[in-house]
This record gives structure tokens, sequence and C-alpha cells, in this order.
């Protein structure tokens, strides 16, 4: 099993490039769905859950051209089974964004229910609550999800803040008959670039970016191009790496108006930041000063970055609180950090963090992909080495990580 190598190194120095989003990529891949014509994605990642997805709508029918792998090319014009298997589908989670628009273009579907995974149980009953809304008959069996109806046009309102319950139902109400509304719909920005796909396919929605869609079925959509939005949660990592290793960082392909909350808790931090249309840059010439963070739906501060700001804060002058109110088992990275010499505590969804002025390297396991993330950006101030074991999590969410940050003077590289 692949693991990575860390030895602390000092401050990272020079510029990364940020790529395609892996939070609207998903998505956006499976609106290839509702077309018989051919959707063309440049700036797409090169990551697991993209592989997945691709073996997903392969496995359905759809043909996928990717001659160069950040461009894809996907036909769904011979669809021959509505199903997503459990065997890719308990692999990632966002499976079950072909639940959506295959229900709305074939009538049909059936994809196996995802399941727990480490950071919570991730239920379905949104996704769910929305299509019967819509007039699908629903029923759960042998661990599937199996829908089946013409959708008509309903108004949902959202039990909670969901973000592919959001998208999954976008999706199925833009080929509904009538009109659907979306009232407490997610509006992160990954939300907004599906959408802005899904008007460039023919679809009508209002109120893109904020809670209340509204979308008006159409008969069909169509084929379309479209440039996946830059990783804010991978950009954002990239800048806690920089701000903890005291370094100066340039993103490029940075899209900073969708980062605002990371980006204010930089600062708050000590850090420099400027940014420009698509660039940001970091300067942190001091150890970071605590800061506390409280995870909600956007626009305020992501769950994906907790994880990389309770490092940062482990090693900021002073004490901070952490509260993960979005996901219910979100501090796994926590007893692993506190192995490197971290002093933090838990106490339910709060973990309270008292700064040291080092930590040291270790054999850490990574247990979900943003808890990865936070033991890399350990590893790369710690007193010698770390090992960080379990990677296949990294590599759902993060492109070729390790060449990324050697690139800017991190000692890392991927061994067996
Ligand atoms: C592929 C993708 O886009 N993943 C993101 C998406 O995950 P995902 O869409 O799975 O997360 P949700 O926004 O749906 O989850 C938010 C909260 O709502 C709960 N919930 C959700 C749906 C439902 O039907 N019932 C229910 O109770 C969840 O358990 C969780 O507590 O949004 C999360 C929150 O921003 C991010 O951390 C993930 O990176
Ligand atoms: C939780 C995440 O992704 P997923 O919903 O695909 O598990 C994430 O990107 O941090």
């Amino acid at each position: 099993m692949e693991k990575l190598k860390i030895v602390g190194n000092g401050p990272l120095n020079g510029d990364i490039t940020v790529s395609g989003a892996k939070n609207a990529a998903l998505p956006i891949l499976c609106a290839s769905l509702l077309t018989a014509d051919t959707l063309r994605l440049t700036n797409v990642p090169q990551l697991r859950d993209v592989l997945t997805t691709q073996k997903l709508l392969q496995g359905m029918g759809a043909r996928v051209m990717t001659d160069n792998v950040h461009e894809y090319e996907l036909t769904a014009s011979d669809i021959h089974t509505l199903q997503a298997p459990y065997e890719l589908v308990k692999t990632m989670r966002a499976s079950i964004l072909v639940l959506g628009p295959t229900l709305a273009r074939f009538g049909e579907a059936s994809v196996s229910l995802p399941g727990g995974c480490a950071i919570g149980s991730r239920p379905v009953d949104q996704h769910i609550k929305g299509l019967a809304a819509m007039g699908a008959d629903i029923v759960i069996e042998h661990g599937y999800v199996k829908a089946r109806g013409k959708l008509k046009g309903a108004r949902v309102v959202m039990d909670m803040v969901t973000v592919t319950g959001t998208e999954n139902l976008l999706m199925a109400a833009t080929l509904a008959e009538g009109v659907t509304i979306l009232e407490n719909a997610a509006r992160e920005p990954e939300v907004t670039d599906l959408a802005e796909c899904l008007v460039k396919m023919g679809a009508k929605i209002s109120g893109i970016g904020s809670d209340r869609l509204v979308i008006e079925g159409v008969e069909r959509l169509h084929g379309a191009d479209h440039a996946v939005m830059p990783d804010r949660i991978e950009a954002g990592t990239f800048l806690v790496a920089a701000a903890v290793t005291q370094g100066h960082v340039v993103l490029r392909r940075a899209h900073a108006a969708s980062m605002e909350a990371v980006l204010d808790k930089l600062v708050e931090a000590g850090c420099v930041v400027e940014a420009g249309d698509d660039w940001i840059s970091l300067d942190m010439k001091r150890r970071p000063k605590a800061v506390n963070v409280r995870t909600l739906p956007y626009p305020a501060f992501p769950t994906d970055m907790q994880a990389q700001f309770m490092t940062l804060n482990a090693l900021a002058e002073g004490t901070s609180r952490v509260t993960e109110t979005i996901f219910e088992n979100r501090f796994m990275h926590v007893p692993e950090l506190n192995r490197m010499g971290a002093n933090i505590a838990t106490e339910g969804n709060t973990a309270i963090i008292t700064g040291v002025p080092r930590l040291s390297g270790a054999t850490v396991m990574a247990t979900d992909l943003r808890a990865s993330a936070s033991l890399v950006i350990a590893g790369l101030v710690a007193d010698g080495e770390t090992i960080v074991d379990r990677i296949y999590h990294l590599d759902r969410g993060y492109e070729h990580i390790e060449q990324k940050l050697a690139g800017v003077g991190a000692q890392i590289e991927r061994i067996s």
C-alpha cells in the first residue's frame, strides 16, 4: 500500500497551479447523463474519484473519451443499464449523483445506497424526499434506492443544507414537467458551477448562487462545452501549508471569490494574503496566531478545510476552538496529530487546541480525505520524518500532491 514520506524541510516558496475542483467535476460528469449529445469538459482534475465516476458512467453505457487527462468528452447516447453498482458506489459517495439525472431522463434508476463513510453516516433522505415530491415512486430494497416515474415540478424545502442533495434535485428538475423550486438549497460554488454548466446545456434555472433555485423543466438538454472551476479546497490546503511553514506561495488558477471565509481566517492567523482574478499569494513570516473555526454551509467556513486548520492551530501561538457542525465524526485526524506532539482535546463536536512550537515526525494513518491532508501539512513542519499511510484517501481529492509540494521545496516522496 502506498505511503508518503515527508521530512520537515523549512518554508515553502514558489508557484503552485491549482487543479479543477473535485466537487464540481463529479456532479458535472454525471450531468452528461441528461442528454444524448456530447458534453465536452476541460480542467477536469486527475483524481481517483473522477476515474471512479468515469467507470460508473461507462458501466451504464456512456462513451467517455479523455485524450488529455484534463479534457473529457462524454456521450450518454447508448445507456443500456440504469443501475449504479455497490462495488463502485461504496468507494465514492458522490455516486449518488447519477440518481437524479438517470431518473429524469429515463424514468427509472437504481443506485446502491452508498453506506456511511469515515466522517459520518451521510444519509440520502433529502435526495429521496425531493425526488418523491417530484412524483417518483421510490423503494429501498437490497441496499438499493430504486426510483421510477415521470418527474413533475414541485416545491421542495430541504430539511438541511445538502450539497449533493441540491445537485441531484437540480439535475432532475431540468427535465421535469413544470417548475421546481428548491428552498434552502446549498450555495456552494460547486453547485453554482454545475448550474452554469446545465444552463449551457439548455436548462432554465434562476436564483443561481442563492438558497432558492427555480428550475423550469424542458423537453431535452443538448451538449455543451464547460471548464470546471478551480478547486477552492485544494487551494486552501496549499495556503495552510505555506502558512505553517512560514513560506511564500503564489497559487495560479485560484479563485479567491469562492474562498473568502478561508482567506479571512488566514489573515486573522497573521498571513499576508493578496489576490487577483485568477491567483492568490500568501506570505507568512511568523508563527500563526490561533484562530477559532466553526464549520457551516457556504459562504461560511467550509467543513472540508477544518482538518487543515486543526494543524495550523496545533502549531499556533495560543489556544483555539474548532467546532464541526456538518459531520458527526470528522475529528479522526486529532489522535494522529496528538501522536505527533499536538495538544488537542475534543468534547463532542468541538476541539480545544493548545498550540505547541514544534511537532515531531511519526508514522501516522490517513482515515479520510481531508484528515490525510492535515497530516501531510503536519509532516512538512515536523522534526524528522513522517510517514503517512493509506494515502489512497488523499488520492481521491488531490492531483499529484507530492509533486506540487516538492515543486515549492517540500521534501516529500511516494513510497510503497
Ligand atoms: C462530492 C461532494 O460534493 N462532497 C461534498 C458534499 O458532500 P455531501 O453532499 O455528501 O454532504 P451534504 O452537504 O449532503 O451533508 C451535509 C450534512 O447533511 C446531512 N445530510 C445530507 C443529505 C441528506 O439527504 N441527509 C442528511 O442528513 C449529512 O449527513 C451532513 O451532516 O458536501 C459536503 C459539505 O459541504 C462536503 O464536505 C463534501 O466534500
Ligand atoms: C468529504 C469530501 O468528499 P466526499 O463527499 O466525496 O467524501 C471532501 O471533499 O472533503
